[in-house]
């Protein structure tokens, strides 16, 4: 691989006609395993993403703007199918099409799930994805600084460098600038009794505490993954990155009643030829959750049923592509408050936000450098309602297979019962969350943590140019309903509290009028939206179980062929997610590298 000093290639011509390993889409999980990989500079690694490198553009890389990239050219703009547990509404679910992926879009949260949260992975099969298998990977992925005095100060926030890693690439550091009424939404959470972990990224992650994010401290901007592994690697000779390819599908041979992926198709837009590059060793999935799954379909990985109605040669008759998907459901409750400063002093007042930007260019502080959501509280059912052994009731007289969908394949539903009876064995559990808690000036940012519900991803057609048919399934299952209806009622115990009555709270939506279940739960319907956090739909876990990745994240019944993105989560964790998915990816890099650490 002489010919090119580890660059951006520009022309299908530019690359070598194999790589040992090419990698399918560059987000979050696609860009952690090529760098580990090229870190032997005998193997050669090729990245194919979809999307286009960014500009620096403030959207992405100042805090205070995060998220706004949603929407544009950077974004899938994709959307989940008309819900009927949605009053029929079609919520749309945001994903990165830019290198980095959704650490380029996302809000850059960076926390961790609970020792509970990964151990239930583990207990369904996965054996060396528990915590204690993780946390080496977590440590790995970041470079950690704890919180400047100041806000130390001000905040009295705590933090367990034993848990953190230094010499990793990604930033995890605490915004250097807080909206003043999180003190409010901090002493509320101490009137109602609830605990404050020292630091949230030590296992037990569930009562509240401040979060770290992806930011460089340095200079307060965005720490996505493109910043953590691919820019500072882009001299790396055996490191290729092309962009504005999308892979359309994967290139198999069969001998011998073997299957195996030997390099990937690829096209700059549906209409432009197609173009192949080969794998020496192996593809590696990495293009997220709900596309992945739709790639392996349009390939004859899948449900021989689906392939057959959308005109696929089966290949791999794999039931279970594009089932169990999970995402965490969201929903606000709105109060206005009365208070001296709040975000909404940004809009409103032009000249409060010239100053506050040309702070944060001179001296990377103010509220430019927050991307809000510092302290995040995440309970327990106990700690948020009292109708907890209800639903507790409820859940253990079900059946599990009732709200899946009716061609659920046997293996998803045998799968979903494990899934099903270790959610109720935790339903209670102090040691588990159920709901996010978090606090935006009067608004209450609700997210359902481990819904029951599933939903799937289906390739539509043929064309890999169209968008595959998502859906969510939220609230299909009456219990993540109830489940966020006694969140609902559990936000006006916190306003209730002297700390946020101190603002004057108004409550707006869903409105102080709205009290009885069945108003809240219509609520709950009309708004209920996505926090971004699908997971799931390539599950690890024994294909009798509806697992499409063994715990190596093997494809099941293909030869050099695995997934290392969110599609492996065999269940949500409750937590924002991205943190988890760079140390599957570390994992990952370890494995395929025959040098995994597992405890
Ligand atoms: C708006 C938003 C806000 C979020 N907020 C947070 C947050 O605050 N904290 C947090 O922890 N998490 C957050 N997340 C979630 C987190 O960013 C994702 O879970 C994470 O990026 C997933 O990593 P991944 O590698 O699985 O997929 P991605 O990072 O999405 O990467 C997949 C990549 O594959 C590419 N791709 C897809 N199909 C193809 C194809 N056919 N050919 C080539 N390339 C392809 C995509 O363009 C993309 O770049 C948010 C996500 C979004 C979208």
């Amino acid at each position: 691989h002489p010919a090119f000093r580890g660059r951006i290639l520009s022309r299908d011509t530019d690359l070598l006609s194999s790589y040992d390993y090419v990698v399918v889409g560059g987000g979050a999980s696609g860009l952690t395993v090529a760098n580990r990989l090229t870190e032997d500079s005998n193997v050669t690694v090729l990245i194919i993403e979809a999307g286009e490198l960014d500009h620096g553009e403030d959207f992405i890389t100042i805090p205070g703007l995060a998220g706004g990239a949603i929407g544009t050219k950077y974004d899938w703009n994709l959307t989940y199918v008309a819900n009927p547990s949605l009053a029929n509404r079609s919520v749309s679910i945001p994903q990165g099409k830019i290198v980095g992926g959704g650490t380029k879009l996302n809000r850059m949260v960076f926390d961790r799930g609970s020792e509970l949260d990964y151990d239930r992975w583990e207990a369904l099969g996965n054996s060396g994805w528990g915590w204690s298998s993780l946390l080496p990977y977590f440590k790995k992925s970041e470079i950690f600084t704890p919180p400047n005095a100041d806000i130390v100060a001000e905040y009295n926030i705590t933090t367990d460098t034993s848990v953190h890693g230094t010499d990793g690439y990604v930033h995890s550091s605490y915004s250097p600038f807080i909206w003043p009424t999180m003190k409010n939404f901090v002493a509320a959470i101490a009137e109602l009794g609830i605990f404050t972990s020292v630091d949230g990224a030590s296992g037990n992650a569930y009562g509240a505490y401040f979060t770290q994010h992806s930011q460089n401290p340095a200079n307060a901007t965005r720490s996505s993954a493109r910043d953590a592994y691919y820019n500072n690697f882009v001299a790396r000779s055996n490191l290729h990155l092309i962009t504005s390819r999308q892979v359309t599908k994967l290139v198999t041979s069969s001998e011998n009643g073997s299957v195996t992926v030997t390099g990937v198709e690829f096209a700059e837009s549906s209409a432009s030829a197609r173009s192949t590059v080969s794998a020496n060793m192996e593809v590696i999935m990495a293009a997220g959750a709900l596309h992945t799954p739709q790639i392996l379909q349009l390939s004859g990985i899948g449900d021989s049923t689906l392939l057959s109605s959308i005109n696929v040669t089966t290949i791999v008759d794999l039931p279970a592509v594009g089932r169990n998907l999970q995402d965490h459901v969201l929903l606000a409750v709105v109060n206005s408050i009365t208070a001296p400063l709040t975000a909404a002093n940004l809009t409103s007042n032009a000249t409060y936000a010239a100053e506050m930007l040309a702070l944060y260019e001179s001296e990377y502080t103010g509220p430019y450098a927050c991307a809000t959501g510092d302290f995040l509280a995440f309970l327990p059912v106990s700690t948020y309602s009292t109708a907890g052994e209800a639903i507790y009731a409820e859940a253990t007289t079900q059946d599990s297979s009732t709200y899946l969908a009716s061609d659920t394949p046997s293996e998803v539903l045998i799968g979903y019962e494990a899934q099903f009876n270790l959610l109720n064995q935790d339903l209670l559990a102090d040691n588990s969350a159920m709901l996010e808690v978090l606090w935006d000036d009067g608004a209450y940012i609700l997210g359902l943590q481990h819904p029951y519900s599933r939903g799937y991803v289906k390739a539509a057609s043929s064309d890999p140019f169209t968008a595959p048919l998502l859906d969510s399934a939220f609230l299909h299952n009456p219990l993540d309903l109830a489940l966020l209806v006694e969140g609902v009622k559990f936000t006006r115990n916190i306003t209730r509290t002297s700390a946020i009555a101190a603002l004057s709270p108004v409550e707006i939506l869903p409105g102080a009028t709205v009290t009885t279940d069945a108003a809240l739960e219509d609520f709950v319907r009309s708004n209920a939206a996505t926090v971004y956090h699908p997971v799931g739909t390539c599950k690890m876990g024994a294909q009798a179980e509806g697992g499409v990745v063994d715990e190596e994240l093997k494809v099941y019944g293909v030869n050099g062929l695995r997934v290392v993105d969110a599609s492996i989560f065999p269940l949500l964790p409750a937590t924002h997610i991205q943190s988890t998915v760079y140390a599957v990816a570390e994992k990952a890099a370890n494995i395929i590298k025959g040098s995994d650490i597992t405890a």
